[in-house]
Formats: structure tokens, C-alpha cells, sequence
């Protein structure tokens, strides 16, 4: 499965700087130097729009049980090198790097990093693989050019220095914050009613991530325990709110991108954002949680690694082949996240909201998400703007569905329809909507094509073989020629099938050609 929020929180409580942190001034930069400023959320609205600021208090009494909530911890990002030092139980030597291999990332996207001594260079990112393998072939090419390669490869002393990240004295933790003294941020990438997202450096592990840092404190306040709340659903006790740096942005920013340029995802696009998408949900309802605020900005894209970008994307049973498109879709944000069973619910933004959920009817929790999920693809297909309340919020709620730019086949529509069924019950499930056929086409293509291509090869094969044996026949039947040549007669078992005629094939039409996939016989 691809589609998973792969968000990764931090556990910044455990750094006893309660005890340190004297300092609670609401500045943004040295804010989090407690633990507890960090426990904010702006998404307390009851019915929100992002115009207006009323708050409701979270009735939670307790923190979702950590049980529960590590289920969350899905997959680890493919940046982390956890992930890749799980794989790794190759020997270091087959992934070892030179020097000046690991100079790479310094030297490209990066410039910053050059000034920047203090942040690690993660060997084990798909980058950093992909940069690794591409200066080993080029210096494979022209070994004698490379003094520090060949010497990197004959001292065992220097290879373990090549393949570890470089050591970094710790950083004087006491003077500084966690945040500043674990991230080296690069830039601002967004902002949201919690606060501002940063794209940083992890010093340690030299990965990037997606760092949200709270507007303001709301220690102590009911907003606490909602923040909480999203920080349980990371797993662990953790505060600052740490994701994997997604490259492609939001899909809501896309949207916009897109709209600027007066563009929409085509179709194949849209199902392909529909099926990732109802793959992470999938996966998140599997699990006995609903995610409840599910929209644009909180679909995060990532860029497809090339083929040989050594990026793997996991994959289990039917969702095996559903990484074939350019770009990964990604559910994040997970403030909303709730129990199905026993739900604590509040609800996500008033735009992509069930109306059952209004009406506080949870006995449907993960529909809730598919409805959410319609409006996100009728959006990415270039939908106007959703209305937070009034009149066409419930011509919504009652299925007409809003006009989109582009002609969509009535099957896609059909099933866009079914998505925003005013009834629950009727709404596809994650599961459902995996398998539908209407997403699926593409699939069932690009077997037909291999299949298509396989026959082919086989026809060709065929057509070999009775050349073969054309050419055996002729023998057979002029062994005076043969003697002549100096060579024995063949042999002969029972009648000599007439010249011409196939052994096998001998309905269909003979063929010696064969083409690329996609490519009609
Ligand atoms: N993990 C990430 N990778 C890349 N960009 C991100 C990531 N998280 C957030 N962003 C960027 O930061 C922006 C703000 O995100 P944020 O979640 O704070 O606000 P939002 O989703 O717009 O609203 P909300 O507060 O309701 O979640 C996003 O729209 C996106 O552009
Ligand atoms: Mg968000």
C-alpha cells in the first residue's frame, strides 16, 4: 500500500525541558521550547468556516489509548533511513559511499547546506542512493581521475567513515531549543490555522521533513487536548508535530496551481487520486479509525522516484500495482482521527462535511470520509470553490453534484455520484471503491497490453521453431545432399509430415513480428 499518512511526530516531552524551559515567551521562534505550547489546534470549530474564529471546548477526557493510535505508524517514510536500514541487511560494503559522494547533497538542491556544517547528510535517503550510484558509475568509467574513491575503497577505517553519516559534536542542547537544535530550517511552506509548516533539516538523521510549529501557545486549554489528540494519532508521546516532507505540496495547492493555469487533472488523473486515496483510507478504516478531515490541503503529493531511483513503494495483494502513476498521494493531517467504535468526534471543515455527521449521526464514521472524498475529486477536477454553509451547501448534501469544467464519462460521474449519496449506507466503502472497475480500467489495460506483448514473443518463438523445423524437413528429404555434405541422414520416426504444413499453430494466422506493449497483434 501506497497511500498512507506517513506522518512521523517527535517526542519532544522527554527532553526534560519542562524543567529548562523558563522561557515561555509566545515568539515564535523560541516558542517551542515547551512542550506544552505545542498542544494547540486551531480545528476546535463546530461547523467552520476559515473566515470565522469561534471556538468550541474538546469534551475529551482522556488521550485515544496509545494502542489504538499506533496503528497509525503505518509505514516509515522512504526518506527515513529506517526504513531503508531495515532493507539493508545486504553488508555495508555493497552500499558504501566515497567522500566525496557524500558531498553531493551539499553541492546541489541544497545550497544552504553548504553553510550549514551543523546538519547530517543521510547516505540512505533515495536521493542521496540515487546521486551514489550515478558518481560510482561515473567514476567506474574513469577509475585513475579518482585518488579519493580508490582510497576510500582500500581503508577499512575510511569506509566505515564513508558509509556512516559524518559526526557531529552534539549540539549544546541547553542553549537552545529542541527545534533549533535539531532542525535547520530551510523555508516557510505553508501556513494553516495551526500555524505555520517548515520545510527543516533533521541534523541528525540529515533527512527533510514538514515541521508545524504552533501559532501561539494554548497551554492548558481545551485546544491542548486537541492537539494532543493528533499527536496520539502519530503514535508515541510526542509534541512537535513532525512529517515527512512531501515534495509536490498539498493536493490543494496543486488545485490552485492548476486552476491559475486554467487547468484540471484530466479523468485518468482523477481516478488515479481517487483509487490512491480510497487505498489510505482503506487502510485507515481497516484499522477502526475514521479520519474526518479529509480535503485538499490535507493530501500531500510526492513526486515518483524514476524507476531506478531505488524508491520502493510498499505494496500488498490488489494495491500492488497502483504506484504506476507519476505522483503518490498522501493522507495527512490527523487531528481529526477517531475511533469508529467509540467515537470522539470533531468535525473537520464544514466544506467537505456529511450531513449525518451534523446531525451527529456516527454510525456511519468512514462514509463520512468518502463523501469527503467525492468533493476532493470533483475540486481536482475543477469544481468551483466548496460553500461552508447556506443553501448550495445542501444542494450538495442532496447529490447534485457542482459543475465541473471538463466532460466526464458517465461511468467516472456515476461513480462520483455515488460517492456524495445522501444516504451513507449507499456511499462505496474504501474497499469497494479499491476494486471498482471504473478505476481499475487502467489496470485491466496495462495487463491486456502485457498480455498483448507476451503473445507476441510467444507467436514469434512459434514461428522460429517451424522455421527450424522447415529447414529440419528440407534436410530430411534430400539426404543425398546431405551425404554429400559429409553428413549423417536423419533419423526417421514414422511419416515425414508434408512440407508446408505447421505442426502447431496451425489455425492461427502465422506471424514473425512482434511489437511493444500497448501495440495490437
Ligand atoms: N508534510 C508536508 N509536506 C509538504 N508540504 C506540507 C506538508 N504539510 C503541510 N505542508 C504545506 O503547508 C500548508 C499548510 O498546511 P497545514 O496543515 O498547516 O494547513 P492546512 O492543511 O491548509 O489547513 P488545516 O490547518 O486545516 O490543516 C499545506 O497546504 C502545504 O502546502
Ligand atoms: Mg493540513
Amino acid at each position: 500500500m501506497a497511500t498512507l499518512f506517513n506522518e512521523i511526530s517527535q517526542d519532544f516531552s522527554s527532553c526534560g525541558e519542562e524543567g529548562n524551559s523558563s522561557d515561555t515567551t509566545s515568539d515564535d521562534s523560541t516558542a517551542l521550547h515547551s512542550p506544552t505550547l505545542l498542544c494547540r489546534t486551531p480545528r476546535v470549530q463546530r461547523h467552520r468556516s476559515r473566515s470565522t474564529s469561534s471556538f468550541s471546548p474538546f469534551q475529551s477526557k482522556s488521550p485515544i489509548p496509545f494502542a489504538s493510535w499506533s496503528k497509525l505508524r503505518l509505514c516509515d517514510t522512504p526518506s527515513t533511513p529506517k526504513s531503508l536500514l531495515s532493507k539493508a541487511s545486504q553488508p555495508f560494503s555493497s552500499i558504501k559511499i566515497g567522500r566525496h559522494q557524500r558531498c553531493l547533497r551539499f553541492t546541489s538542491d541544497s545550497a544552504k547546506l553548504i553553510h550549514a556544517p551543523s546538519v547530517n547528510v543521510n547516505p540512505f535517503t533515495p536521493e542521496t542512493v540515487r546521486r551514489k550510484s550515478e558518481l560510482q558509475w561515473r567514476s567506474d568509467e574513469d577509475d585513475s581521475h579518482d585518488y579519493r574513491l580508490k582510497h576510500s575503497l582500500t581503508s577499512s577505517e575510511e569506509d566505515d567513515e564513508a558509509f556512516l553519516p559524518p559526526k557531529r559534536r552534539a549540539v549544546q542542547a541547553f542553549m537552545l531549543s529542541r527545534y533549533e537544535s535539531e532542525f535547520l530550517e530551510l523555508e516557510c511552506i505553508g501556513v494553516g490555522e495551526f500555524g505555520a509548516v517548515y520545510k527543516c533539516v533533521n541534523r541528525l538523521d540529515g533527512c527533510l521533513y514538514a515541521i508545524k510549529r504552533s501559532r501561539r501557545p494554548l497551554a492548558g486549554s481545551s485546544n491542548e487536548q486537541l492537539a494532543l489528540k493528533e499527536v496520539y494519532a502519530h503514535a508515541d508521546d510526542h509534541m512537535l508535530i513532525q512529517n515527512e516532507y512531501c515534495d509536490g505540496g498539498s493536493l490543494g495547492d496543486a488545485i490552485i496551481k492548476k486552476k491559475e493555469q486554467g487547468e484540471q487533472l484530466t479523468e485518468a488523473e482523477l481516478k488515479d487520486l481517487l483509487l490512491q486515496v480510497a487505498m489510505g483510507l482503506k487502510y485507515i478504516h481497516s484499522s477502526g479509525l475514521a479520519h474526518l478531515d479529509l480535503k485538499p490541503s490535507n493530501i500531500f503529493i510526492c513526486q515518483q522516484p524514476s524507476a531506478d531511483g531505488g524508491c520502493e513503494v510498499e505494496s500488498e495483494g490488489e494495491d500492488e500495482d497502483q504506484s504506476s502513476a507519476g505522483v503518490l498521494y498522501k493522507i495527512g493531517d490527523l487531528g481529526h482521527v477517531t475511533s469508529v467504535s467509540s467515537p470522539q468526534v470533531e468535525e473537520g471543515d464544514s466544506r467537505f462535511l456529511a450531513k449525518e455527521i451534523l446531525h451527529e449521526d456516527y454510525t456511519h464514521l468512514p462514509k463520512a470520509d468518502i463523501f469527503a472524498l467525492g468533493l476532493t475529486v470533483l475540486l481536482a477536477a475543477g469544481a468551483p470553490p466548496l460553500p461552508p454553509n447556506g443553501d448550495q451547501w445542501h444542494s450538495l448534501r442532496e447529490g447534485h453534484l457542482p459543475p465541473v469544467p471538463q466532460a466526464l464519462s458517465p461511468s467516472f460521474k456515476g461513480l462520483l455520484q455515488s460517492l456524495l449519496d445522501p444516504d451513507p449506507v449507499k456511499r462505496p466503502s474504501a474497499k469497494e471503491l479499491c476494486k471498482h472497475t471504473v478505476l481499475r480500467e487502467k489496470r485491466t489495460e496495462t495487463l491486456a497490453a502485457q498480455l498483448r506483448w507476451e503473445l507476441n514473443v510467444e507467436k514469434f518463438r512459434t514461428a522460429m521453431l517451424e522455421k527450424e523445423l522447415q529447414e529440419a524437413r528440407q534436410a530430411a528429404l534430400s539426404p543425398k545432399q546431405n551425404f554429400s555434405l559429409g553428413l549423417k541422414p536423419p533419423m526417421k520416426v514414422g511419416s515425414v509430415p508434408r512440407i508446408g504444413r505447421r505442426l502447431v499453430g496451425r489455425k492461427t494466422t502465422r506471424s514473425v513480428s512482434f511489437g511493444c506493449p500497448g501495440y495490437a497483434v
